[in-house]
C-alpha cells in the first residue's frame, strides 16, 4: 500500500454522477484498472477514446438493459488519470439500477464520496487546493461562490503558494551557502540576503492572512441577525426581503421564539438572514429561552440588522446592539418619519409594510455581504486548512529571521517549505486527506 490513500485503488469504482431521481439522462461514471474490460463487456467492444458512441448496453446473460451513448477515456489523460468511462444512461431508476447492477457483477464497486477526485490528487492530476475547489464548485449556490471556486480549480492559490514556495527555496540555498561559505571563513551577505528575503516574503503572507476571513465567508454564506424589540416588524422585515411568509407575524409582542433563517442571494453571495425573538426583560419561560438563543445568534453573526419602530422609543436591548459596523433601521416610517439618528447611527427608513426604503435596505445588505465575502475574484484563502498552514509558514520564517545562527535559520526556512506543500498537498498528506475529501459528494 503507497499511503497516500486508505482506499484501495486497484478497485475499479462507479458511480452516479448526475443528481438522483428520475431526469432525462443518468450518467454513471466509472474508474479503475477494469474499467475496460467493465466497459467492453457491457457495450460489445470499447469505443474510440473520447468520443461518444451510441451503444446497446447487455448484461452477462445478454439482456439489454439500455440504449445508451458511452465515452471511453483511457489514462493517463483521464479526469482520475485511470482508465474511465462515462456511460450517459435513460434516467429512470430502474435503468439504472440495473446498469449499476450489471457493473457489481463485473467487479466493480460503487464509488465512496469523492473518491474519483481523490484517484484524481493521488495520480498527479490536480493538487489539493484545485481538489477542494472541485468540491466547492459541485456546492457552489452562488455566483461569487462559483467564481471563488473555479479560481481555485484553476489553480490561484497553487499558483501563489508555488511561488512562494519557489522564492522560499532560493533563500534556502542562499542560506546553506552562507553556512558553507562561512566554514571557508570567507565574508559573505548571503545570510543577510536570506534573512531580507523571509522578511519580504513573511510580509506577503501576512497580506494574505489578513484578508478578513473573506474566501472562508464566502464558501459558508454571510450570517445576518435580525435583533430588536417586540413588534418592531423583524418578521415583517424578513417576510419583505425574501418575499414570503416564512415568519409569523402579529400584532402580540413575543411571537417569535425559535430563530427562523432563510437564504437569500445578495449581489453573488450567500446571506443567512436570521429573525430572532424580541428582547426584552419580561415574557415567559419559552420567550425568555427565544431572547437567548437570539443573543446567540447575534454574537455568531457576520452582521447585526438592529430594528427600531417609528412608533416606540429606541430601547436599551437593542441600542447594546448597535455598533459602527452594524445596519440601523427605523421601520414603520409609514406611521412617523424616522428619528435623525438611532444611537449615534444614521438609520435607514423603512416600512416592512408598504415596502418603502427596502431597495435601499437591500442594497445595503448587499454592499456590506461584498465587503464580508468578496465577490469570488480573487486568490482568497477559502478553508481553515489554508489559514493554519500559512499562519505556520510565517511563523517559521520570523523564526528564521530571529535564527541566532544560520543552521537555525535554515532549519526553520525548511519548516516553513514543509508548511507550503503541505497546502497544495505536496508534503503531510495521509493526516489530512480524510479532512479534504468527506465533504464531497458521491460521483465527484
Ligand atoms: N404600520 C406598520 N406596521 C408594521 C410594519 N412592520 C410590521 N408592522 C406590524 O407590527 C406588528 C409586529 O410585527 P412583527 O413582524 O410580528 O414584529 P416582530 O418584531 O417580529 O415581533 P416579535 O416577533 O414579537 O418580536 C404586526 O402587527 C405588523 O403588521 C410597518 O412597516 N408599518
Ligand atoms: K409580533
Ligand atoms: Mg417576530
Amino acid at each position: 500500500m503507497a499511503g497516500r490513500g486508505a482506499m484501495n485503488t486497484a478497485d475499479t469504482i462507479f458511480a452516479l454522477a448526475s443528481g438522483g431521481g428520475r431526469g432525462a439522462i443518468a450518467v454513471l461514471r466509472m474508474s479503475g484498472p477494469a474499467a475496460g474490460m467493465a466497459l467492453a463487456a457491457l457495450a460489445g467492444g470499447l469505443p474510440k477514446s473520447r468520443m461518444a458512441s451510441l451503444r446497446r448496453l447487455r448484461d452477462e446473460a445478454g439482456e439489454v438493459l439500455d440504449q445508451a451513448l458511452v465515452l471511453w477515456f483511457p489514462g493517463p489523460h483521464s479526469y482520475t488519470g485511470e482508465d474511465s468511462a462515462e456511460l450517459h444512461l435513460h434516467g429512470g431508476p430502474a435503468v439504472v439500477a440495473a446498469v449499476a447492477g450489471a457493473l457489481a457483477a463485473l467487479g466493480a464497486r460503487p464509488a465512496e464520496p469523492g473518491e474519483f477526485t481523490r484517484r484524481a490528487f493521488l495520480n498527479g492530476r490536480m493538487d489539493l487546493t484545485a481538489a477542494e475547489g472541485v468540491a466547492d464548485l459541485v456546492a457552489a449556490e452562488t455566483d461569487a461562490q462559483r467564481r471563488q471556486a473555479l479560481r481555485q480549480v484553476d489553480g490561484a492559490l497553487a499558483t501563489l503558494t508555488g511561488a512562494w514556495a519557489g522564492r522560499l527555496t532560493r533563500l534556502l540555498a542562499h542560506q546553506e551557502a552562507a553556512i558553507e561559505f562561512a566554514e571557508d571563513d570567507l565574508p559573505t551577505d548571503l545570510g543577510d540576503q536570506a534573512r531580507a528575503g523571509a522578511v519580504a516574503l513573511r510580509a506577503e503572507i501576512e497580506q494574505h492572512l489578513a484578508d478578513g476571513g473573506r474566501g472562508e465567508r464566502l464558501r459558508e454564506g454571510v450570517l445576518v441577525a435580525i435583533l430588536g424589540a417586540p413588534n418592531a416588524g423583524k418578521s415583517s422585515l424578513l417576510n419583505a426581503l425574501v418575499g414570503r411568509e416564512a415568519a409569523i407575524v402579529s400584532a402580540r409582542a413575543g411571537t417569535t421564539r425559535d430563530v427562523v433563517e432563510v437564504r437569500l442571494d445578495l449581489a453573488g453571495v450567500p446571506v443567512t438572514l436570521a429573525d430572532t425573538a424580541g428582547l426584552r426583560e419580561a415574557g415567559d419561560e419559552i420567550e425568555q429561552e427565544g431572547i437567548r438563543r437570539a443573543h446567540r445568534r447575534a454574537e455568531e453573526a457576520d452582521l447585526v440588522l438592529a430594528v427600531f419602530a417609528t412608533d416606540a422609543p429606541p430601547d436599551a436591548e437593542t441600542l447594546a446592539w448597535v455598533t459602527p459596523a452594524a445596519l440601523v433601521v427605523a421601520n414603520k416610517v409609514d406611521l412617523r418619519s424616522a428619528p435623525a439618528t438611532i444611537g449615534g447611527v444614521v438609520p435607514l427608513a423603512i416600512s416592512a409594510r408598504s415596502g418603502e426604503g427596502l431597495d435601499a435596505l437591500r442594497a445595503a445588505l448587499s454592499a456590506a455581504a461584498v465587503r464580508l465575502a468578496g465577490a469570488g475574484d480573487a486568490a482568497l484563502l477559502t478553508r481553515p486548512r489554508h489559514r493554519a498552514a500559512l499562519t505556520e509558514a510565517s511563523a517559521w520564517l520570523a523564526e528564521a529571521e530571529a535564527a541566532a545562527l544560520p543552521e537555525l535559520g535554515s532549519e526553520a526556512l525548511r519548516a516553513a517549505l514543509r508548511a507550503l506543500g503541505r497546502l497544495t498537498g505536496q508534503v503531510g498528506v495521509e493526516a489530512i486527506l480524510d479532512v479534504v475529501f468527506r465533504d464531497f459528494c458521491i460521483g465527484k
